[in-house]
């Protein structure tokens, strides 16, 4: 196909592969690959046929391309995407956007100079219940959103055995729940109610072996007029992940694992199903591929702008300091610095 894009995927470890494949199923993008393990360049690129790979990127760089997912480990997010702005490259940028806030607005100022697009890659935003539950919310039926209780948990070990040799391991390199696990709730929380203004926290290493970064999570926010709590741990046997919003006549509740929004208006009545959809992972992964090429097409906003993402490193890092400070703190503090 001659109107096909050509897309770079940067990093194609446990993420990176998985956004190939997804963005291939499109059949709307050529894709090649840039990755520093030769060994594991080389057999992703056996395996998904792909033409064109490159070991380093500025090589990548020198040969066209119109667009990139940026899918190295988060301390190297903002100097790959800059690069690759510079290099007249629309971005998919992988979560969280950074560890800190260097070299965020100067990626802004280019992006707007040079007219190029950048999204982030919070993939509960292309999950069709949740964005059926955020639709809901935002019609007024329930009134307003008061409450916002988030509870999630899975076995990280199972899902990831290697946890303990890939950035996880520290947190300068995107490690522990706070920046790699809990960031996702926290992007979906502000996704339905709005920014978080304040916050505080505690959290701990709890039980994963090999690693000391913090396993099990607990924060307080107030965002606009709502109140929220979010809970999360890496160790726990079942996966869930449940988000409730209570509004002032009636709560909606998503279940990521039943794929599902729910909501319910009546004591003692029954919930009733406001969404359903049963999804492959990769589905999701295709769904956010689709929508960062309609982004790139001009049909729609991106899932999850550039400032949105920024706004949830901005959670992040104020997460980070709120344990270590003991006391409330204001993730705009990080922004207007
Ligand atoms: N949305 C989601 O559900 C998920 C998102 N993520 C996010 O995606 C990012 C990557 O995570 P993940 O795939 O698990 O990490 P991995 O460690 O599995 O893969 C990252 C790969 O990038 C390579 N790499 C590092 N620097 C460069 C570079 N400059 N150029 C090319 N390749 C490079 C690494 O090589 P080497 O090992 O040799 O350094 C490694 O192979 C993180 O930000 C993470 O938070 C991760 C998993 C799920
Ligand atoms: O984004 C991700 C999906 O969730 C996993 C945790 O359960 C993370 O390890 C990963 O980075």
């Amino acid at each position: 196909m001659t109107d096909q894009r050509r897309l770079l995927v940067v990093g194609v470890g446990s993420i990176g592969e998985r956004h190939l494949r997804c963005f291939q199923a499109t059949d709307r993008v050529d894709v090649s690959i840039c990755e520093l393990n030769a060994d594991l360049r080389e057999k992703i690129a056996a395996q998904y046929g792909v033409e064109r790979q490159y070991a380093d990127l500025d090589m990548a760089l020198a040969d066209p391309h119109d667009c990139a997912v940026i899918a190295t480990p988060a301390h190297l997010h903002i100097d790959v995407s800059t690069r690759a702005v510079e290099a007249g490259l629309d971005l998919l940028i992988e979560k969280p956007l950074s560890t800190n806030f260097k070299g965020i607005s100067e990626l802004q100022n280019l992006l707007q100079q040079k007219q190029k697009k950048a999204a982030i890659a919070y993939v509960y935003r292309a999950h069709p219940a949740l964005a059926a539950m955020k639709a809901a919310l935002d019609s007024g039926k329930y009134g307003k959103p008061v409450e916002l209780v988030v509870v999630s948990g899975q076995n990280f070990p199972t899902y990831r055995p290697a946890y303990r040799d890939i950035y996880y391991k520290s947190r300068e390199t995107g490690g522990g729940a706070v920046q790699d696990a809990l960031t996702h709730s926290m992007n979906a929380g502000e996704y339905l109610v709005g920014p978080v203004n304040a916050l505080v926290a505690d959290f701990s290493h709890q039980v994963l072996e090999g690693v000391d970064v913090e396993d099990t999570v607990h924060v307080i926010t107030r965002q606009g007029n709502v109140m929220g709590s979010f809970t999360l741990n890496q160790h726990q046997p079942a996966n869930e992940s449940s988000m409730t919003v209570i509004c002032e006549r009636g709560m909606l509740r998503f279940e990521y694992q039943k794929s599902w929004f729910r909501w319910i208006t009546e004591p003692d009545s029954e919930w009733q199903v406001g969404y359903q959809e049963t999804l492959e992972r990769d589905t999701l992964f295709q769904r956010q591929a689709s929508a960062f090429l309609d982004y790139l097409d001009g049909f729609c906003p991106p899932l999850c702008s550039l400032e949105e993402g920024a706004q949830t490193l901005a959670v992040n890092l104020s997460i980070l300091d709120s344990v270590e400070q003991r006391s409330w703190i204001e993730p705009a503090h990080y922004i207007s610095n």
